[in-house]
């Protein structure tokens, strides 16, 4: 027996020392794997995954197609959902035993391996399904190198998808990556690969281009260099289109003014603003159109990273760019200003009305990847502290987060007359509206809905501060901010998860927090000198679980009360 066993190795084909290469690497550390590799961002192909050791030697273990294993039906109704979710599609289809499965990595967020992109001239190829542990069966992908690959090269493989209505699959020179020879050694390979599979076999889904949407009557049909200039930002599975589009480079900039290329009289855009460590605020804007708020949607959820990589993104479309005729106005009342947490349906909704525009929601993803870490960082630095020195409380601690400066909106309104009491005048979803539109930076007009800019009395924005300042403290103590984890709040009495604002101006002393869905959601809190009619703010946005009974205390307690005494 242990003859044969010596016999069988010493006339291993190279097949079999293929398929133990990716056997072992399967079985390797990922992280260590992962580390061979870097991410980086190309303007055409977004995301691409790129060599960062010297050398990886032909037939060596490349990564594996990490995500949920699932059925082909499943992959096909996931896709749906991701097409209409816009949230990109990251599914991996192929035949195990006859039957056609696939490893959906959508939401598989540290995943280096979804980010391969694709070139008809690849330097890896995967291999057919393994069962590498028996007691689970689960079949498992790795890819292997077809060549040697140096460093900096970019890692690319074949979908194995060949369809027209795809413009970057159309197109040879995008499905080209140039610094790949392909020569015939790939071929030799092909061949000598009988454990792997055809090509046909291991393919990625990806979705067709959406349907043009509609454009309103009210926006300019973009020009065709405006169409391509959009297209060549293309960088998700699920967006390639020959619509003009708006994209979401997390990774390039935090936050981004684009022009909507259907609203070229109006200046729209979007932002995309990091929150707190882990969760994001992302505003469409626009300068051209009547100020109104009618609603903002916000959603917000968390990400836990050393558990379950759950998406992040805290999400507040204000309707500015969105013209209002009946219909829709209608429409816009029934979306509720809180969106259940994972539920795009309304966010969708919203962005059909925004005319011939699509949004690719990168959400936290591109941030929570290793290779964009110093995104993270850049980010961390903007934070802003209020400095409120000139304070006569003792404040010894400072809660970075609810200090950080986000958003970093302006809401400037000249038309609220001074107010003595905020509980006794500021009526709930008021809507700030100003004429002077022409005369703002596009940053100004943003204004989230039920925010209402209030002139207290001095007494009013002593009291408030005080208790500004105890609840910051207090979220200071319950942060846990440096790690990026969510808020834990040490009283946790509430159900459902609470957004909170905390509103401040750009001076030091000035500041408000802001409460959705409370009767005194208008706290504001203003310098006290100032009789201005006009205030900047910054917005700073913030889903914090289970707080809502510690707020409370603080705003329904007499040491909160907005009546002056
Ligand atoms: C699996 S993802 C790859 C990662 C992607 N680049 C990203 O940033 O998320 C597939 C998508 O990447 C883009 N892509 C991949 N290969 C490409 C290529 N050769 N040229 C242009 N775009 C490409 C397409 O948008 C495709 O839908």
């Amino acid at each position: 027996m242990a003859d044969k066993e010596v016999k069988k190795r010493m006339y291993r084909s190279p097949k079999l020392s293929l398929l133990e290469t990716v056997t072992k690497g399967l079985m390797a550390d990922p992280k260590e794997i992962q580390s061979r590799f870097t991410i980086k961002f190309d303007e055409g192909k977004g995301r691409g995954v790129y060599l960062a050791i010297p050398i990886l030697k032909k037939y060596s273990f490349v990564l594996e197609y990490e995500g949920d294993l699932i059925s082909e039906s499943e992959a096909t109704s996931r896709e749906q959902i991701y097409a209409h979710n816009n949230e990109g599609c990251y599914i991996m289809s192929f035949m195990f035993k006859g039957m056609k499965m696939a490893i959906d990595a959508t939401r598989c967020f540290h995943s280096y391996t979804r980010l391969l992109n694709h070139s008809r001239h690849p330097n890896i190829r995967f291999h057919r399904p393994l069962i590498v542990d028996l007691k689970g069966g689960r079949p498992r992908i790795g890819a292997y190198a077809l060549r040697d690959i140096s460093k900096g090269e970019e890692i690319v493989f074949d979908y194995g998808v060949r369809d027209g209505s795809i413009p970057w699959l159309r197109s040879r020179k995008a499905g080209y990556c140039s610094n790949i020879d392909s020569s015939s050694e790939e071929e030799d390979i092909a061949s000598s690969d009988k454990t792997g599979t055809e090509a046909s076999e291991i393919t990625m889904r990806l979705l067709s281009p959406k349907k043009k949407v509609a454009v309103n009557e009210h926006f300019d049909v973009p020009s065709a260099s405006q169409d391509s200039a959009s297209q060549s930002s293309t960088s998700h599975a699920s967006t390639s289109t020959s619509q003009p589009m708006t994209h979401l480079h997390l990774n390039k900039n935090r936050v981004k003014w684009a022009p909507l290329l259907s609203d070229r009289r109006s200046k729209c855009g979007w932002r995309f603003t990091r929150v707190t460590g882990n969760s994001y605020i992302m505003g469409l804007e626009s300068e051209g159109c009547p100020q109104k708020i009618c609603r903002s949607l916000e959603e917000g959820y968390k990400k836990k990273r050393n558990k379950s990589e759950e998406e992040s993104v805290c999400m507040s479309i204000s309707d500015e760019s969105i013209s209002t005729n009946s219909a829709q106005s209608s429409a816009m009342e029934n979306i509720p200003s809180t969106v259940p947490q994972g539920d795009y349906s309304y966010v969708n909704k919203v962005l059909d009305w925004l005319p011939s525009m699509e949004i690719r929601i990168e959400k936290v993803q591109s941030l929570s990847e290793p290779g964009e870490k110093s995104i993270e960082s850049q980010q961390q630095q903007s934070v802003c502290i209020i400095d409120d020195s000139s304070e006569d409380d003792n404040v010894t601690s400072r809660n970075p987060i609810s200090s950080q400066t986000l958003s970093d909106m302006v809401i400037e309104d000249d038309s609220v007359p001074s107010r003595n009491s905020i509980s006794s005048q500021i009526l709930p979803n008021e809507v700030i509206e100003d004429d002077n539109v022409a005369s703002r930076s596009p940053i100004s007009n943003q204004i989230l809905s039920d925010v209402v800019i209030e002139t207290p009395t001095r007494a009013n924005v002593k009291k408030t501060k005080r208790n500004l300042r105890r609840l910051q403290q207090d979220v200071f103590v319950i942060s846990d901010d440096e790690s990026g984890n969510i808020l834990k709040p040490r009283k946790s009495t509430s159900s459902g998860p609470l957004q909170v604002a905390v509103v401040k101006p750009y001076s030091a002393d000035q500041s408000c927090i802001y409460v959705p869905d409370s009767p005194h959601s208008d706290v504001t809190l203003c310098p006290e000198s100032s009789e201005s009619e006009s205030i900047r703010i910054n917005l700073d946005v913030y889903e914090l679980e289970h707080l809502e009974s510690m707020f409370q205390s603080y705003i329904y307690s007499d040491n909160f009360s907005t009546e002056e005494k």
